[in-house]
C-alpha cells in the first residue's frame, strides 16, 4: 500500500461542544503515530470548531447536499463544508441509503459537487446480511462501485473506499479477516480495472464495523485494507487512539 494507513472517525449524530476536549486529545496524541493519517467528521454544528482545534489530525464532513446555495430548508451543501474547514466528506454511508433513501444517482450528484468544492470523498459500500447469506455480497457492493467509480478524474487525490457490511455496523459482530480480504482485494481489481493498477494503487480502501481497540491490529494487517472508518470507538478519544495504536502497530509489522 502507497499510503499511510487513514483512520477515520465518523461520530455520526453524536457530539456537542463538550466533545472538542476528545477531539483535542485525539489531535494531540496523533503527532506520535505519523505513520498513520487520522480523521474525524463531527456533525455539522461542530467541524469549523474540530478544525480550529486541529494542528494534525484532518476533517471531514458525513454528508452534503448536491445543490448549489438556494432555497433548501435546512441542507448544507460541498461548499458550505469546505468553508467551514472539512477536507474530505463521507458519502453513500449505509444509514444515509437506508434513513434517507439514497440512490446512486443522489449519491453521484453529491460526490459531483464534493469534487466541485475541492472535497476528498469517501465513498461507503457494503452488502445487507441477507445478501451475503445469498451469497450474493460481492456483486452487490461492486455495482454499488460501478457507477460511480468514473466521477473521479484524480482517484489519487479524491477518493477513499469504505466497505462496510451493514450488519456488522454498531453490532459487536466483525467481518471474519478471510471475508475482508476477499471484498477488498474484488475491490482492488475493479478499481485496477477501472483507473489502471498505477493510479488504483494510491486509493485505500477503509474497513467498517465494529472495529475496537482489541481487533483494530488484526483487521488493519489484512490484505489490502489500508485503514478504518470508526463509529462507536471514535467517540472517546482512549478507544480511537487504540484503534491509531493498532494501526501503527500493523504498519511496522
Ligand atoms: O462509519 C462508521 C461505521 O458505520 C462503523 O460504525 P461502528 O464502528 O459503530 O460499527
Amino acid at each position: 500500500m502507497a499510503e499511510r494507513p487513514y483512520i477515520v472517525g465518523n461520530w455520526k449524530m453524536n457530539g456537542t461542544r463538550a466533545m472538542l476536549s476528545e477531539a483535542r486529545a485525539i489531535d494531540r496524541a496523533a503527532q506520535r503515530y505519523m505513520k498513520v493519517e487520522v480523521a474525524v467528521a463531527p456533525p455539522y454544528t461542530l467541524i469549523h470548531a474540530v478544525h480550529k482545534e486541529a494542528e494534525q489530525i484532518g476533517v471531514g464532513a458525513q454528508d452534503c447536499h448536491p445543490g448549489a446555495e438556494g432555497a433548501h430548508t435546512g441542507d448544507i451543501n460541498a461548499s458550505m463544508i469546505a468553508d467551514a474547514g472539512a477536507k474530505f466528506v463521507i458519502l453513500g454511508h449505509s444509514e444515509r441509503r437506508q434513513d434517507h433513501s439514497e440512490t446512486k444517482d443522489l449519491i453521484n450528484a453529491k460526490i459531483e459537487s464534493a469534487l466541485e468544492a475541492g472535497l476528498r470523498v469517501i465513498l461507503c459500500c457494503g452488502e445487507p446480511l441477507e445478501t451475503r447469506d445469498a451469497g450474493k455480497a460481492e456483486r452487490y457492493v461492486l455495482d454499488q462501485l460501478k457507477a460511480a467509480l468514473p466521477l473521479f478524474e484524480d482517484p489519487a487525490e479524491r477518493l477513499t473506499i469504505a466497505y462496510e457490511p451493514i450488519w456488522a455496523i454498531g453490532t459487536g459482530r466483525t467481518a471474519t479477516s478471510e471475508d475482508i480480504a476477499a471484498m477488498h482485494s474484488a475491490i482492488r481489481a475493479l478499481l485496477n480495472e477501472t483507473y489502471g493498477e498505477e493510479a488504483s494503487s494510491l486509493v485505500r480502501i477503509l474497513y467498517g464495523g465494529s472495529v475496537k481497540p482489541d481487533n483494530a491490529r488484526d483487521i488493519l494487517a489484512t490484505p489490502e485494507v489500508g485503514g478504518a472508518l470508526v463509529g462507536g470507538a471514535s467517540l472517546s478519544a482512549e478507544s480511537f487512539l487504540g484503534i491509531v495504536v493498532g494501526a501503527s502497530e500493523a504498519e511496522e509489522a
